[in-house]
């Protein structure tokens, strides 16, 4: 099987508080058509790619809360993208808000799915690093309710078989994180999908509003590079409600390079022919964990008593 995949990434540009499932799965459905025709036979879309970015707000009433999560997948709202991507025999991976009952007891994650070319879900990842804070803040001029709104995922980063190589799944802020590419690439992840919804302002230290292009690129091509894998992130972007989001989605080849990158802060579709043979480059060699990596040193990673 050729070690080749054609990807796109699917970058969203903002969407409404008021704009329904239906028209976001709409302006997908026309990014997964064109990725189709560009060749692409698995599409990137962001995080919580479904909605706005909801954690922006203090919600007291829970139903309004509830409105933003989805209870199955698919959903009514979500069937017509598994379906074109059978018809298609196009994958992706998708960003939403998952709400189970489970045990008697209500959980909520920030998650993300893998689905085949089939139509098939092939995995579910559960966010690790959930950003932001737990109790409302009125100083800030919006808030980052991730950890009032999340439990955060318990089963880890994961590796999927799918597509001909081994992939992985991460959301935004996990991109940030030396341990997401590091755990992923021990597990065989050879290409690591990432969405992210990404405030250019950052209310605790507006210092750094102007870095947050750099931050973004710095951690994944780091990322890429020290780990020898593709990594494809992909941004919900542009001014929504009124809070400005990073764009610049891009694919990473193993080496660090950027070889796509969107130049736009609305729907838009990069794609990149990836080469998983490339994994190779950097992992027999510079970064050939069995020969050179030290783990004996690094108990202090895992075990704070050390
Ligand atoms: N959705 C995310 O995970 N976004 C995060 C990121 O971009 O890393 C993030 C972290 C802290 C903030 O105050 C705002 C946003």
């Amino acid at each position: 099987m050729s070690r080749h995949i054609v990807v796109g990434a699917a970058q969203l540009g903002p969407i409404a508080r008021s704009e329904p499932r239906s028209r976001v799965i709409e302006r997908m459905l026309a990014l997964l058509h064109k990725a189709h025709r560009r060749g692409a036979t698995l599409l990137v879309f962001p995080e919580l790619a479904l909605t706005t970015f909801f954690p922006r707000w203090f919600f007291d009433d829970a139903d309004e809360l509830d409105g933003f999560y989805e209870g199955e997948m698919p959903g009514e709202a979500t069937r017509p993208l598994f379906e074109a991507a059978r018809q298609l025999g196009i994958g992706f991976y998708l960003g939403y808000a998952e709400r189970i009952e489970s045990g008697g007891r209500v959980h909520r994650y920030n998650t993300s799915i893998l689905v085949d070319q089939a139509g098939e879900l092939v995995g579910k990842y559960r966010k690790v690093h959930l950003p932001g804070h737990h109790e409302h803040e009125p100083w800030r001029p919006f808030q980052h309710l991730e950890k009032r709104y999340f439990e955060p995922g318990e089963d880890g980063f994961g590796c999927w078989e799918a597509f001909g190589g081994k992939m992985g799944m991460a959301l935004c802020n996990d991109r940030r994180w030396p341990e997401t590419y590091r755990v992923s690439a021990l597990k065989g992840v050879e290409l690591l999908m990432l969405g992210y919804n990404t405030p250019i302002h950052y209310p605790p230290v507006p210092e750094h509003d102007h870095l947050q292009g750099f931050h973004n690129h710095l951690c994944m091509q780091a990322g890429a590079y020290q780990n020898g894998m593709w990594v494809v992130g992909v941004a919900k972007a542009g001014r929504e409600e009124g809070c400005d989001l990073l764009g610049q989605s891009c694919i990473i080849a193993p080496t660090g390079e950027i070889v796509a990158m969107a130049s736009t802060l609305e729907d838009e579709l990069i794609v990149h022919e990836c080469d998983l043979d490339r994994t190779r480059e950097i992992r027999e060699h510079i970064f050939n964990f069995r020969l050179h990596r030290r783990p004996e040193c690094y108990g202090v990673l895992v075990d704070d008593d050390q």
